[in-house]
């Protein structure tokens, strides 16, 4: 087996470079905004559906890739193995690939907003692409001063959920929104958890993440804190019948949330301990998506 100089098999560096699991965020508001949609209007087109998945994912694809272009610029990621930058050391291949990625992902969506005579959607998803690249692209960088949660709530909650409804409705809903709330929340804790154990790396470098700002023991308060109001956004959505009762069944990724809050509440402070702490969020992240939808498809049938 080909090892690095770090003697990690290369093939765990590649498969932590692609990160596969990640892609659950490119999955899951295209499921809930689509599942909400049926629910509403017992239609579904699965043409639109399957399109704005794949190009979903092609855009996650490149927001990834382009974040290891960008970040070998400003040296923050000098000690990270798993670069895709430095695991090739061609980073024009990589920016390149990742320009592929994304031109394929809007040549999707711009399939859809042709389909349909409609440049919503086409509008919507060039937004999240912009704000994306503020987040890491120069001259924003807005990452770089603790404003990529926001970023990320946005684009993933409110902004990708509403493309996904309107894709199959043409219109707005107040349970999208609702629903977009949870989503975006739940996207934002991935990448807040994903900064624990990079604080001293994120200090050189002069990024003022969340969790370099706060520290990471309030880091880890504030994270429970954010894990239960989400979880009684769901109660009080359902109880106020925004939600159908079915959703109920979200609070089954309660689990995984205790999971987190335990796990970062105890390791918070020992980067090699709390470091799978975002896989754990992306755990909650998957099955809480994955519930919240079949509520609504449940609803509907
Ligand atoms: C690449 C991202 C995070 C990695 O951040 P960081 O540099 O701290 O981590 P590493 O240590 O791994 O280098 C994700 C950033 C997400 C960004 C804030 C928002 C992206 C918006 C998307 C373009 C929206 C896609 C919408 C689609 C689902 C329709
Ligand atoms: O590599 C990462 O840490 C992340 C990649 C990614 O695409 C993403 C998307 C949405 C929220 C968080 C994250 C990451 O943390």
């Amino acid at each position: 087996m080909t090892t690095n100089s770090l003697s990690y098999p290369n093939s765990k560096l590649w498969l932590a470079a692609i990160k596969p699991p990640m892609y659950s965020v490119a999955i899951i508001p295209i499921w809930v905004g689509t599942a909400v949609a049926l629910a509403e209007t017992q239609t579904l087109s699965w043409e639109i559906f399957i399109t704005f998945l794949s190009s979903a994912i092609l855009i996650v694809a490149w927001i990834n890739l382009s974040n290891d272009v960008f970040d070998s610029e400003t040296g923050i990621d000098q000690n990270k193995a798993h670069s895709l930058v430095n695991l090739t050391g061609n980073k024009s291949l990589i920016f390149r690939l990742g320009n592929l990625f994304l031109a394929l992902g809007i040549l999707g969506i711009l399939a859809i907003a042709w389909l349909q005579q409609d440049p919503t959607v086409l509008g919507i998803v060039l937004l999240c692409c912009f704000l994306g690249y503020t987040y890491q692209g120069p001259p924003f960088r807005l990452g770089y001063q603790g404003l990529g949660e926001i970023i990320c709530f946005i684009c993933f909650g409110p902004l990708a959920i509403a493309a996904a409804y309107y894709s199959q409705t043409h219109s707005w809903s107040i349970a999208s929104l609702a629903a977009s709330l949870i989503i975006g929340i739940s996207t934002s804790l991935i990448l807040f958890c994903s900064h624990f154990h990079q604080v001293q790396d994120d200090l050189a470098a002069g990024k003022r993440s969340p969790i370099v700002r706060l520290g990471t023991a309030i880091g880890a308060e504030l994270l429970s804190w954010i894990c239960g109001a989400m979880f009684a956004l769901i109660a009080l959505f359902s109880i106020w019948g925004i939600f159908p009762a079915w959703t109920i069944l979200t609070l089954l990724s309660l689990p995984p949330a205790l999971q987190l809050c335990r796990h970062v509440g105890q390791y918070h402070n020992q980067p090699d301990r709390v470091s799978n702490c975002k896989f754990i969020a992306v755990t909650l992240h998957f099955w809480s998506g994955l519930f919240l939808g079949l509520g609504f498809v449940l609803s509907a049938l």
